[in-house]
């Protein structure tokens, strides 16, 4: 499903989706510089499908790991794909969406459940978990973690919205061994979430 090719890499000259700014201040009577980038904020769900005990997430390619995983000299210019391939990059994360309408969060949530991972749910089924701050030395920002259980009969028959991302279930021992990886390729809020949801939501 993923093909790689074309890769070039090279500084960032128009900031679309992030902008760089640098904030001067004195801190205890000490004069600072902080480099850091402002975002959108976002929502992130845990799903969970009932019907078949398992769990929903979403595998996809994130081009800031396959840039990490790359020593720093390979990393301008051409990229070699043969040498550096495509599953270095690719991640298992919770369904996910920026903050960028004016509705509520649970909207958005349910919005993002539809279009990333085809249910339909409505907003009271969203439970919320957390507001925390994502990455918070260049970062930042504010993300909201909601919970959310669907069935079988609430998934819907067509064609999933986004092309570039795919579906993943995982049952819950597969999801166990995931998290137990000694390098697991995903983020601090599907790990977080996955054990509040053992402790929280699955006492068997
Ligand atoms: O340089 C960029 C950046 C973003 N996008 C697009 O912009 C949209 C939003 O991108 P992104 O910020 O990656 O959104 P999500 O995929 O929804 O990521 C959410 O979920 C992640 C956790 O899984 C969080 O880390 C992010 O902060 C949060 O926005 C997507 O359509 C991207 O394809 C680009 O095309 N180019």
């Amino acid at each position: 499903m993923y093909k790689l090719s074309n890769v070039i890499v090279k500084p960032l000259q128009n900031f679309k989706y992030v902008k760089p700014v640098v904030m001067e201040y004195v801190l205890n009577g000490k004069r600072k510089t902080w480099n850091m980038l402002a975002v959108h904020k976002a929502v992130c769900i845990l799903l969970y499908n009932s019907t078949r005990e398992v769990m929903i997430f979403v595998k996809q390619f994130r081009p800031a790991v396959y840039i990490n995983k790359i020593p720093e000299g390979d990393r301008v210019g051409v990229i070699d794909t043969e040498k550096y391939p495509i599953n270095l990059g690719i991640t298992i994360e919770l369904c996910a969406g920026i903050v960028d309408k004016n509705v509520s969060l649970q909207q958005l949530a349910v919005e993002e459940i539809e279009e990333e991972c085809n249910y339909k749910v409505s907003p009271n089924k969203l439970e919320k978990i957390i507001t925390y701050r994502s990455e918070v030395t260049k970062l930042g920002s504010v993300q909201h973690l909601f919970y959310c259980e669907v069935t079988d009969e609430m998934k819907l028959n067509s064609a999933p919205q986004e092309e570039d991302l795919e579906v993943v279930e995982m049952s819950l021992s597969e999801v166990k061994e995931f998290i137990s990886q000694r390098d697991c390729c995903t983020t601090p809020i599907l790990l977080f979430s996955v054990i509040w949801f053992f402790n929280n939501k699955y006492k068997k």
